[in-house]
């Protein structure tokens, strides 16, 4: 991957997934184990979407529970699958509590996604997100300028931030700008993993899913998406839901297709944002494996 791709100049080449790929196959197994086992993904999340990603990861086939004392975390990480850790709305104690929390979780081998809303934003984040870089999550679940903001922080980048710097939760940046730096996130993740995964996932109109070595873009969804709040941390909740009987790499694309299929059909449904965050969480119920692991992928050729 050149260079200039990083700073938006070209689109990388990218060809179709072949239908035969062992990963649609997976993909099929994580949606289908969900549905037969309705795992447990727990969150520590931010208090704005917080019904919205306990809906979410119910309408998907999973179940939720949310806390924000480390002691109920630490206690239910050893029981659930997954852990879905979201800083969008910090307190003060947050500080301290994400830290004893995020050690605990690395020192267990427990598997956990971060969404790193607003990286780059504030002292108090920027000491929150920086601490992680030693103990880190098994997969990132971003907008594009938090994943650069996050390769900066994580001192991976060169020190390169995004041009625009953060505007609060939403992103200034197209997600394929943010390809090197979700490659080398990736890379962070899978070294730091005591089985060597991990994985990145930017959203945006056409999301991009990487492990640091494959790279996929997937195109689909609907604008209407972002004018819900919280459909970016109810696909990070619904990723720690098949991070719970999947592979990083799998439940990353696993929520990222089930989300743009579900976007498009509750577009189709709704008349507007309101109406569309019913029919959406009626969607995620809905859209079957076969339609979420035959969606259209297109990898970066290498
Ligand atoms: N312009 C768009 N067209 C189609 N789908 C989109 C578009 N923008 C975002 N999405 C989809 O919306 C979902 C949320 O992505 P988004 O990038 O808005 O997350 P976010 O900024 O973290 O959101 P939030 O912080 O509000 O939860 C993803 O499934 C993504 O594919
Ligand atoms: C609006 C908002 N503010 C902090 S978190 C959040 C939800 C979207 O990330
Ligand atoms: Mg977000």
């Amino acid at each position: 991957m050149s260079k200039a791709t990083q700073s938006g100049l070209h689109l990388p080449p990218t060809h179709a997934l072949a239908a035969d790929d062992a990963l649609r196959a997976a993909v099929h197994q994580a949606v289908a184990d969900v549905r037969a086992r309705t795992p447990l993904a727990q969150s520590f999340t931010n208090f704005v979407t917080i019904n919205l990603v306990a809906n979410a990861q119910l309408a998907s086939g999973g179940t939720a529970a949310m806390s924000y004392l480390p002691d109920d975390v630490i206690d239910i990480a050893a029981m659930c699958g997954a852990t879905y850790i979201n800083v969008g709305t910090l307190l003060p104690f947050y500080k301290d509590a994400l830290g004893e929390i995020t050690s605990a979780l690395h020192d267990a081998g427990h598997r956990w996604v971060l969404d790193p809303v607003a990286a780059g934003l504030g002292a108090t984040r920027t000491a929150i997100l920086t601490a992680m870089r030693d103990v880190p999550p098994t997969v990132v679940r971003a907008n594009a300028s938090e994943v650069i903001a996050l390769d900066a922080l994580w001192g991976l980048s060169d020190g390169e931030a995004s041009p625009k710097g953060p505007a609060g939760v939403e992103s200034t940046d197209d997600v394929d700008t943010a390809l090197m730096a979700a490659v080398r996130v990736a890379r962070h993740l899978r070294a730091a993993d005591r089985d060597g995964l991990g994985a990145v996932a930017v959203s945006g109109e056409t999301d991009l899913v990487t492990d640091g070595e494959r790279v996929f873009r997937l195109p689909g969804g609907d604008a209407t998406m972002t004018k819900i709040t919280g459909a970016g941390c109810a696909l990070g909740g619904v990723t720690a839901t098949y991070l719970c009987v999947a592979e990083p790499l799998v439940a990353a694309l696993a929520a990222s297709l089930l989300f743009n299929r579900a976007g498009e059909r509750a577009a189709r449904e709704s008349h507007g944002p309101g109406s569309f965050q019913t029919e959406f969480l009626d969607a995620l119920w809905a859209i079957d494996a076969d339609t979420v692991s035959t969606s259209t992928v297109l990898e970066v050729s290498r």
